[in-house]
């Protein structure tokens, strides 16, 4: 990758706990979903069911005994009943800035290096997410980071004319369907034809998919940050990812491989 040269390079990440911090002083970080669950837009009822809809689902997501198949009913029925629970509380438009400058959202140390590392080289970043593409670019945003080389794709809120939310777009993204979503974005890849050397960010075995969309890859490497349940899925890792991180809640890693790859050390 690196005698190909930085124009060979593209990165595609995922976004909750890959490129936000999993923990800070012993305290969980919010996912896009959460910084919502978490925030006043939503009552104190709603609360409630979001979080058992969280302790129900969270386990299933990351356990490494089930299979993917197994898992994804489960993951489509998660998000579902979360969104229809965030279309009943008419969430406004206007207040996404505000709730997430309230929250505890944190990009993982170091981030700022990264982001401008890629921009400087004219990297494209893409950021996988099957968070909330609304939630997720204000977060980058309010962090100074958000620019042209990176683009997004996730599950984005549909508001009506007043600024209400009345559904989310297109087609659902979970974690274990990442393939389906690339491959319903192969525009994307396309005009990426000629940057067949991949750096791939992920957190859950279901990240490994988001590449798939790329034509003629030549080379991927793929780093995981193994935040949760180390011991459990210390195995599955290791056979899937290349780099496996373990409760690292910093960029120091991935800076290091793409400042050699690209060149620049
Ligand atoms: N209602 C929900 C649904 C999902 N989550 C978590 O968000 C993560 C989203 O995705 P990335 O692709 O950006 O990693 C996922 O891992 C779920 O644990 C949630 O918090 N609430």
């Amino acid at each position: 990758m690196r005698q190909a040269g930085p124009n060979t390079v593209q990165i595609i990440s995922d976004f909750d706990m890959t490129l936000t911090r999993f923990a800070f002083n012993g305290k969980r970080c919010p996912t896009c979903h959460n910084i919502l669950d978490n925030s006043k837009l939503i009552s104190e009822d709603c609360k409630v069911k979001l979080e058992h809809l969280l302790n129900t689902y969270y386990p299933i997501e990351i356990d490494s005994t089930r299979s993917v198949e197994d898992k994804t009913p489960y993951m489509v029925e998660w998000w579902t009943k979360a969104h229809e629970l965030l279309v009943q509380q008419k969430i406004n438009k206007d207040l996404l800035a505000v709730v997430v400058r309230e929250s505890d959202a944190m990009l993982r140390e170091d981030y700022q290096i990264f982001f401008d590392h890629l921009k400087e080289r004219n990297i494209p970043l893409l950021i996988f997410s099957a968070g909330i593409g609304d939630v997720l670019e204000e977060v980058i945003r309010q962090a100074g980071v958000f620019y042209p080389n990176v683009k997004v794709f996730s599950n984005y809120m549909d508001f009506d004319e007043t600024g209400t939310l009345r559904a989310f777009k297109g087609e659902l993204i979970h974690t274990y369907n990442k393939r389906e979503g690339a491959l319903l974005n192969t525009g994307h890849f396309q005009e990426l034809h000629d940057r067949h050397n991949v750096l791939l960010l992920g957190d859950s075995i279901g990240d490994l998919t988001m590449a798939d969309g790329v034509q003629n890859i030549e080379n991927i490497l793929k780093i995981g940050y193994l935040n949760d349940k180390v011991e459990e899925r210390m195995e599955s890792y290791l056979k899937s990812y290349d780099v496996v991180l373990v409760k690292d809640e910093t960029m120091e890693v991935p800076n290091g491989i793409l400042q050699y790859i690209t060149g620049s050390q």
